[in-house]
Order: C-alpha cells, then structure tokens, then sequence
C-alpha cells in the first residue's frame, strides 16, 4: 500500500490542504506547533475514521475551531487499484459537539461502500489490521514508543497474535468446542429417550399380551354361543305370552258383553216403570178435567139466562154495546163535575178576597192606633218644654235684677268690653306713673341720707372742710321738701289705682252675669225651635188618620158584598152535587153489566181451551200404552242375547289362564336380564381385546422408533469425535504456528536488534512462545524489559516493531501482507536517541527502504534525518491566521 495524496479541510491547524506522497522517506519537519502531527492524525483518521481519534479526544477537537464542516480525503494505491476513503464531519457550534456526516470508499473514482461501519469494515479487510494493530507495528505515535515492552504478557500475546492472524483459529477452536458441547447434549437426549422407549417395550411384553388375547378370543366365542341360545328361548317364550294374552283378552270382551245387556235390560225395565207412573197421573187428570167442564157450563147457563140470552146470541156484539153505554155514562159525570169544580174554584176565589180585604182592614186600625198614641206623645213633650222655657224666663229677670243693682242697665251691659278696655288704659297709665315716683322718691332718699350723715360727721371726709353752712346744708332742705311732696303724690297715685281697680272687678262680675243672661236666651231659642216641630209633625199624623177612616169605610162595605157572593156559590154546589150522585149510581149499575159480560167472554173460551185439553190427553194416554209394549218387546229381546253369551262362556277357567301367563312373563324376564348380564361380559371382553391390540400396536411403533434413535445415537458419537479432533487441530495449528512465527520473529529481533544496538551491555534478546520478553546482559544474566532506562525501552521497542513490520511485509506470517505493508510511520523517533543511535536509526531506515518498504514517513527535527531523506516536508503555520501549510522540497 502506497499513500498517493492527502486533502484535508479544516482539521485542527489546517484550512485547506492537499499534499502528494511520494515513495521513498519522507521527513516532515517544522517548528514546534506548526502542525506536523496533525498531518499523520490526519491519515489515521482519514482510513479509520473517528475510531483514529486518540483516546482522551473527541470528534470536535479533530474540526478546526469556529467550523462547521470538515473532511479528510486520503487517495491510496492497493494491489494495483486507486482507492480514496473520504470521511467528512460536522460540528455543531451549539452543542460543542460533532459527529460524521459521510464516510465512503471510492475505487477508481466509483463510490462503491458507502456507509461508516462499511467502509470501516473494508479498510480494515484491506490492510488486515483494525486501528489497534496497526498502531502496534506501522503507526509509531508520539508518546506510544515503549507500549509493546511495556504490555502484560497477555495483551502483547493479543496484539502480536491479532497481526499475525493466529486470533481467528482461536475463534475456531472456540466454534469447535461449543459445537462439541451441543453434540455432547444432543447424545445424552437421545440416549435418555432410548431408555425411555426400551422400558415401554418391556412394560409391554410383561403382559404377555398374544397368549392373553388367544384366551379372550376364546372366551368371546363360547359367551356368543350361549346368548344365541338364550335368544331362542326368549322368543319362544314371547310367542306363548301373546297366545294366552289373546285368549283372556276374548274372555273380558263377551263378559263385557253380557254387563252391557244387564245395563240395557235394567234401563228399559225402569223406563217402562215411569211410562205406568205418568200413565196413572194422566188418567186422573182427565177426571178432574171432566169435572171442571161440567161445571164452567152450569155457570155459562146462568149468565145467558140473567142476560137473557142463548148459544145462538153474539156475546162479543152484546159487549160492545154495553162498554159503549158505560163510557156514555161516565162522559156525563166528569161533565157534571167540571160545572162543579168551576162553582169551587169561584167559592174559593171569594174567599181569598174576603181574608185580603179582613187583613186590610185591620192593618189599617192598627196605623190609626198607633198614631193617636204618637200625638198624645207629643203634646205632653211640648206641655213639658214650654214649662222649661218660663223658669229660664224667671233667671233671666232675676240676673237683669242683680245687674240693674250694680249698676248696669240693658244699654251698659251691652257696652261692656269698651268700658273694660278704657279702664284698663287707664289703670297701666296709673302704674307707670306710680312707679316713676316711686324710683325718684329712693333716690332723693338716699342722697338725703348720705348728705345727713355728712352733716352729722361735720367735715368732709377728704379734704376736712367744715360743712356747716354749706351748700350740701342748703341741699338738703331742699331735698326734704322735695320729697315729702312725692311722698303725697304717690298716696294719691295709689288710691287711684285702687279705685280702678275695684271697678274692673265690678266690669268683671257684670260680664259673668251678662254670659248668664245670653245663654239662658239662647236655650229659649232652641225651645221654640222644637216646639214648633212636635206641632207640625203632630198636624201630619191628624190628617193621615181622616184620609185612613175614610177607607176603613170603603173596607166593610166591600166584606159584606164578598160573603154574599160566597153564600150564594155554596148553594150552587150543593144542587150540582145531588145531581152527581145520581149519574154516578146510573153509571155503577152499567160497569156491574159490563164486568159480567166480560166474565162470560172468558168463561166461554176457557170452556173451549178445557175440551181441546181433554182431547190432547187422551191421545197421549194412548201413546203411553203403546211404548211400554215396544219396552217390553226389547226386554226380551236382550234377555235371549244374555242367555247365548253366557253359554258361551261356561266351560273356560279364567284365574288359571291368568296365573299362567303370569309365571311365563316371569320367565321371560329373566331370560331378557340373562342376556343382557352377557352382552356386558362380551364388551368386557372386546374392550380388553381392543386395548391388547392397541398395546401391540403401540410396541411395534416404539421398536421401529429404537431403530431410528440408535441410528441417530451412533451417527451424534461420530460427529463428536469429528468435533473433538477439530478442536484439537485448531489447538495444534496454533501452537505451531505461534512456535514458528516466534521462531522468525525472535530471529528477525535479534538481527535488528544486534544491527541497532551499538553499546555492549546486551548480548541478545529472547521471546519464547509465550510471547515473554527476555534481555540477556553480556554474561548471561536475564532481565525484564521494564528494568531498561528510557532510552533502551525506546531502542528495543523501535527494534522489535520494525521486527514485526519486517516479518508482516516478508510474508513470513502466512504471505497476506507481501509487499502490501502500509508506509511505515514515526512520529519523532529519534527523541529518547543519543547522537550514536540516531545515527544507527539512519541506517536501521535504510535497511527498511532496501528491504523492499515502499514509503517510510517520518516527523523529526533532526538535521541527519533531514539530510538523508528523499523527500522533505516543510510545515508552517502563519502566526496571523494561526493556518498551517506545507511546503514539499
Ligand atoms: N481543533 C483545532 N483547531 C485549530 N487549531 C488547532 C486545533 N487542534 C490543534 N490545533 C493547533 O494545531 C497546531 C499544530 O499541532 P501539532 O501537534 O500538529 O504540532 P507539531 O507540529 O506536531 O508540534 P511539535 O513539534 O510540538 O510536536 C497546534 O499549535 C494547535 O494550536
Ligand atoms: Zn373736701
């Protein structure tokens, strides 16, 4: 395999690149961070897509920071054909977290695999090694250098195992054993299930089954023997029952016979006793009848002599007439009686007139009574009144007295409030005037008292002069008279006040009195009134009694005249009555005639109704006599048919006949309950017959079945053999080839390794088929490879991965990998390296590159390196854009 060209977008410090390989060694080289790594990350992802990512990363950490979209195209030649896997990525700038979009192979410039795992999976049939393998021999990462030396015995027999396709017997030999164990139970199944089988069969056979069906069958045909004899009996037997069944039965059929003749005779003999009876009845009425015509005929006799007539006269004719006579009578009575209720009704008439004109009359004295005594009433009240009015009369006079003594005539009475109302004027005048005098009066009085007890004192309290002789003396002098006049005025004010005021009171008793007078006039004022009332009413009442006994007149004459007319009426009545009895006499005597004549109409036809009745039971008195011969002619008709019959029967024995059919019934029974007991035994029999053959049947199925499992058994034992050496083949086979690639790949070792190695403290190194790694110091003594220093675990790790490379790409390890190896990869090799072994990597390259390795890529800074490859890289990355790319010299 040949790397031919790399395009990359946006994968850690790359935009845009794309780089051609060519063969031979490749240096890529560049300061620190210019992105050299990145380039080889970028050809492991680019064939193992996100699986190439180093542990510790994720997808998004591969995409160029702030993009989106990134992809690697790696274009490589395989065998002869272009292949480019291309895987293309996204990042989602929200979530921080990217993932594959795409990841396909090409072949020749035709998409052929097109889906991740597939493409995964082709590469992988490729190159014949997963990410993992290939990291252990063609991909020597940065960091990586010592993982093989440093492995557990167990993950190096895996890595190393796994490159060398040894793994997959592993997996075979594991197929095998899982398929030996399937056989194994599969045996075991079938071998339980032959035992099974086995044992039925013998259960089986335990029963003797042939000879014990033989003694059934046996069996069977004597019982079928014995109920065919039992069947013959039976019908034997039925057909005697049926025989004697018969023979009873005619027996009960003529005995049933002659009972019915009995019953026929009995019933004509007491038919033939009631026609006598009735016979004997009808007979005697016919005498009564007899007897009854002959007196009905006595009786017409007499009405036809009372009427005076004979058979010949139409009696119905005679009838008529007379009912038309009785009607003629009775029309002039209800005429008579009419003219008689009219008289009633007018008698009556009258006399409610009279009662009215009675009630009238005296309804009216009632009302005079009563109004004479209302008048009487009302001249007493007013006798009364007109008393009350005199003695008010006499106290009026008596007060106008009183008055006239106090000085008051009719006119001053009459002027009493102005009077009062000028005495009154004057007495507040009197007053103010009283009271003026009165306050002038204190007030001289009090000077003067102060003035006097100046006087008395001498001087003035102030200013000490001496008063005598003063003007205050000469005041008070003054003062003196002055006030004795006011005192004078005031008891002349005073009389006069008492005087007006002894003459109100005077006004004042004569109003009273005046109040007295005025209501005394009044109440003679409302006498008068009534007095002329009761008068007027009373003039009222006198002239409504005139006009009342002015009609209490007309009242009796009217009475006289109706009790006349009554009279009269009565007589009337009387006369017409006497002619009623007459007409009513005349009419009786006609309906006694009448009823009579009736009488003989029925008589007569009852007469006739007798006869034919006479008639009509002599006919059947006849009749009688003829039925009872026809009874007793069938009498003795029976009674020889009875006798007949029971000559027939005299000589059979009933309860014999009966008793034996009875025993036969019997007999017949048991044989039925006989052959039923049989048939039972024979389905017994068939039954256990059936169940034998079944049984035979069944044994025959399970040998045929033995036969197939022991095929079956005996085949299952020989594939488990088979399995068995296969397994043990599979483990062989990887022995021996692990024995023999160890034994080149510990040779190849100690080859490179004596080639690189250019101390002397190790002599060789040893790997033993169990993939332990053994170094040998000079005198022999063995060490573990994790006691090496750094750079010696560097040196044998480099040593023993070109080994494996060189044992892949010689085709030592079964051919696959001839001249198919991928580049060979180093990142930084030469960092653990002194000057000497550099110089010995130098050459450990070459030898690689003459061995046939097509493409050698190396990161290194190392001038020597630089110097002696064939191609060089040069990566930079522009400190503006932080971009790197590659310049190829
Ligand atoms: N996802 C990314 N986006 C952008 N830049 C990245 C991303 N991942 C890594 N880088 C940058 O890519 C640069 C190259 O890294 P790389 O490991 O390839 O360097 P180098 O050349 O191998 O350096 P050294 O000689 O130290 O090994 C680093 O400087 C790093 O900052
Ligand atoms: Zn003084």
């Amino acid at each position: 395999m040949r790397f031919k060209r790399l395009k990359v977008k946006n994968i850690r410090s790359y935009s845009d690149l794309e780089i051609d390989f060519n063969d031979g060694v490749t240096v890529v080289s560049g300061v620190n961070g210019s992105g050299k790594s990145s380039l080889l990350e970028a050809c492991f992802v680019g064939l193992f897509g996100h699986r190439g990512i180093p542990k510790d990363f994720v997808l998004a950490d591969l995409v160029r920071k702030g993009c989106e979209e990134a992809a690697i195209n790696l274009e490589f030649e395989h065998k002869g054909q272009e292949y480019a896997a291309i895987q293309e990525f996204r990042n989602n700038p929200e979530t921080g977290k990217a993932s594959t979009t795409r990841s396909y192979l090409e072949i020749d410039g035709e998409v052929v695999v097109n889906q991740a795992t597939q493409t995964y999976e082709s590469i992988r049939n490729l190159l014949r090694m997963d990410e993992e393998a290939y990291k252990n021999c063609v991909y020597i990462r940065q960091g990586d250098i010592d993982v093989l030396i440093n492995a557990r015995k167990k993950d190096r027999q895996r890595m190393i195992d796994d490159l060398l396709q040894i793994g997959r017997l592993e997996e075979y030999r594991e197929r095998a054993k899982s398929a030996r164990t399937g056989v194994g139970r599969h045996i075991t199944e079938t071998h339980a299930r032959i035992k099974d089988q086995q044992e039925e069969i013998e259960a089986i056979d335990a029963t003797k089954p042939v000879a014990r069906k033989n003694q059934l069958n046996t069996d069977l045909k004597q019982l079928q023997q014995e109920v065919a004899n039992l069947e013959t009996m039976r019908d034997r037997t039925s057909t005697r029952i049926e025989k004697d069944r018969q023979h009873i039965e005619q027996y009960t059929r003529t005995q049933k016979q002659i009972d019915e003749l009995d019953r026929g005779i009995s019933g004509l003999e007491k038919r033939k006793k009631e026609a006598l009876t009735s016979l004997e009845s009808k007979r005697k009425e016919g005498d009564r009848l007899h007897k009854s015509i002959l007196e009905i005929e006595n009786k017409i006799q007499e009405l036809y002599d009372y009427f005076g007539l004979d058979e010949t006269t139409d009696v119905d004719n005679f009838t008529a007439r007379t009912e038309k006579e009785e009607r003629d009578a009775y029309e002039k009575i209800s005429q008579i009686k009419n003219k008689q209720g009219l008289k009633l009704q007018e008698r009556e008439n009258s006399q409610k007139g009279l009662t009215e004109t009675k009630q009238n009359l005296s309804a009216l004295e009632e009302a005079i009574k009563k109004r004479s005594t209302q008048e009487k009433g009302r001249l007493k009240e007013i006798e009364e009144i007109n008393q009350e009015y005199s003695v008010l009369e006499d106290e009026i006079g008596k007060l106008l007295e009183n008055a006239q003594s106090m000085g008051f005539d009719q006119g001053k009475l009459d002027n009493l409030e102005e009077l009062e109302d000028l005495l009154l004027n004057k007495q507040r005048h009197l007053h103010g005037k009283e009271k003026e005098v009165r306050t002038r009066l204190d007030q001289i009085s009090k000077t003067l008292t102060e003035h006097r007890n100046l006087l008395e004192k001498g001087a003035c309290p102030t200013c000490g002069q001496d008063l005598q002789g003063s003007t205050i003396a000469n005041d008070t002098k003054e003062e003196e008279l002055q006030r004795k006049e006011l005192e004078e005025q005031l008891g002349k004010l005073t009389q006069d006040t008492q005087r007006a005021e002894e003459k109100i009171a005077t006004l004042k008793e004569a109003g009273k009195i005046k109040k007295q007078v005025d209501e005394k006039r009044q109440k003679q004022l409302l006498i008068n009134q009534k007095q002329e009332n009761l008068t007027s009413y009373n003039e009222e009442l006198k002239k409504q009694n005139q006009e009342d006994e002015k009609k209490k007149q007309e009242f009796s004459e009217r009475i006289g005249k109706i009790e006349k007319d009554i009279k009269r009426a009565e007589d009337e009545i009387k006369e017409i009555q006497q002619t009623v009895n007459t007409a009513t006499e005349h009419h009786n005597k006609i309906k006694e005639n009448l009823e009579s004549a009736k009488y003989l109409i029925k008589i007569r036809h009852d007469h006739t109704q007798m006869q034919s009745d006479h008639q009509h039971l002599k006919t059947g008195i006849a009749d009688i006599q003829e039925n009872v011969r026809f009874i007793d002619e069938q009498i003795a008709e029976k009674k020889r048919n009875k006798k007949q019959l029971e000559n027939e029967l005299g000589k059979e024995n009933i309860e014999k006949l009966e008793k034996k059919l009875h025993e036969f019934q019997q007999a017949y029974q048991k044989i039925i309950g006989d052959i039923e007991e049989k048939n039972k035994q024979k389905t017994g029999l068939l039954k256990e017959i059936g169940q034998i053959e079944t049984n035979l049947k069944r044994k025959k199925a399970l040998q045929e079945k033995l036969k197939v499992f022991n095929n079956r058994e005996k085949y299952l034992k020989a594939v488990k053999s088979d399995v068995e050496s296969l397994e043990d083949m599979y483990m062989r086979l990887r022995a021996d080839l692990r024995t023999r690639n160890i034994d080149a790949l510990d040779r190849l070792l100690n080859e490179i390794f004596s080639f690189m190695y250019t101390n002397n403290a190790y002599s060789h190194i040893q790997l033993d088929t169990d993939y332990e790694l053994t170094i040998y110091e000079k005198d022999g003594t063995p060490l573990e490879p994790k006691l090496l220093s750094g750079g010696e675990r560097a040196i044998f790790n480099l040593v023993l991965r070109c080994a494996i490379y060189r044992l892949l790409s010689e085709g030592l390890a079964g051919g696959e990998y001839r001249n198919e190896m991928p580049p060979l990869i180093m990142d930084e090799p030469t960092v653990f390296l002194d000057r000497g072994h550099v110089h010995q990597l130098l050459k450990l390259i070459d030898l690689m590159r003459d061995m046939g390795v097509g493409q050698i890529l190396i990161v290194s800074h190392d001038e020597t390196l630089i110097d002696s490859a064939d191609n060089v890289f040069e990566v930079q990355k522009d400190p503006t854009t932080n971009i790197s790319s590659i310049i190829a010299q």
